[in-house]
């Protein structure tokens, strides 16, 4: 097991800063309590490396409403390959960009009063990429990432099927998982061996074996049903993406959250991954914010 892993499952002391993350701190306009900076903010800052809110000024200046932000943000985080190959990298220099990004992207969205990132890791498609670079990341990049990821006190959960393929992940996932639960900042979730058709397949299942077994009935299927066997139904709080941002340029899901997103407002970027910062981000934000969502209804 990963050293950091280790350690962090060892030491309580490490607990105290990720409880305190999550107390009340993740509300804009907060940050400018000085009683908050005293007694939270400072100690947080020693152990903690993610922000938490924005100043009404910075709001302001940006053109942005603290009630009008988006509750789940999901990331397609593609072109790390394409970064590298311009610059004449590996692909796996490319990840690791990329990797650095995603953490970013997590202090923004903790920063900016986000409460759920969703990353989509690891298609079920993905497995058919050359060989070395599967491997690359099935044995060391993600396992490095999640280690990472983990110091930055947020609440981490992964969808995506863990019945096959995931072997050498499995119980880090679920370490992972077991160890951040209690963390109340920003909730990490990543898609990994995810996608969208396998998500209502595995949700389709488990409605016609309750039929099956007398525990519903066939008239009891309805909407509703079905989002509750969805993977990220059991495990998010704000399970239906808001805003679905995906880099480089190309205008597709690519099997994403197919049910989840719906309703989704979506916004694409040219720039690669590795090249996403804190301007895109609150571009994508002010976007969002203007955008009128109406669920089908009537315009009003
Ligand atoms: C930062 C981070 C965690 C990187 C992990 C590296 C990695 C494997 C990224 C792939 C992201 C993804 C599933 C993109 C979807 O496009 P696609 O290429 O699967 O599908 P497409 O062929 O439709 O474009």
């Amino acid at each position: 097991m990963c050293s950091f892993l280790s350690k962090y499952l060892r030491s309580k002391t490490s607990t105290l800063p990720l409880q305190l993350q999550g107390g009340g701190a993740g509300v804009a306009g907060d940050f400018n309590s000085p009683i908050l900076h005293k007694n939270l903010m400072m100690p947080l800052r020693q152990f903690c490396k993610l922000p938490i809110g924005v100043s009404i000024e910075e709001l302001l200046r940006e053109g942005l409403q603290p009630e009008l932000m988006p509750k789940h943000v999901a990331i397609i985080p593609d072109g790390n390959r394409r970064w590298a190959k311009e610059r004449g990298l590996t692909p796996e220099k490319g990840h690791e960009a990329g990797k650095k990004v995603l953490g970013d992207l997590c202090r923004y969205c903790s920063k900016w009063g986000v409460k759920v990132v969703s990353a989509y890791a690891f298609s079920t498609e993905n497995w058919s990429r050359p060989k070395g670079e599967v491997t690359f990341l099935m044995t060391s990049y993600f396992e490095r990432l999640i280690e990472e990821f983990m110091r930055y006190g947020m609440k981490m959960s992964f969808i995506g099927d863990r019945s096959n393929r995931l072997n050498s992940l499995k119980e880090m996932l679920r370490l992972a998982e077991e160890s951040t639960k209690d963390n109340t900042g920003l909730h990490f979730v990543a898609a990994l061996n995810y996608g969208g058709r396998y998500d209502i397949t595995q949700a389709t299942k488990t409605i016609a074996s309750k039929v099956k077994d007398g525990v519903i009935q066939l008239e009891d299927i309805n909407d509703k049903l079905i989002d509750q066997e969805l993977e990220t139904n059991k495990i998010i709080e704000y399970p239906n993406p808001d805003l679905l941002i995906r880099t480089s340029g190309e205008l597709r899901i690519s099997n994403y959250m197919l049910w989840q997103l719906a309703y989704s407002e979506l916004y694409f970027v040219d720039k690669l991954f590795p090249q996403l910062d804190e301007d895109d981000f609150v571009a994508a934000l002010r976007s969002f914010q203007q955008r009128q969502r109406r669920y089908g209804g009537h315009k009003i």
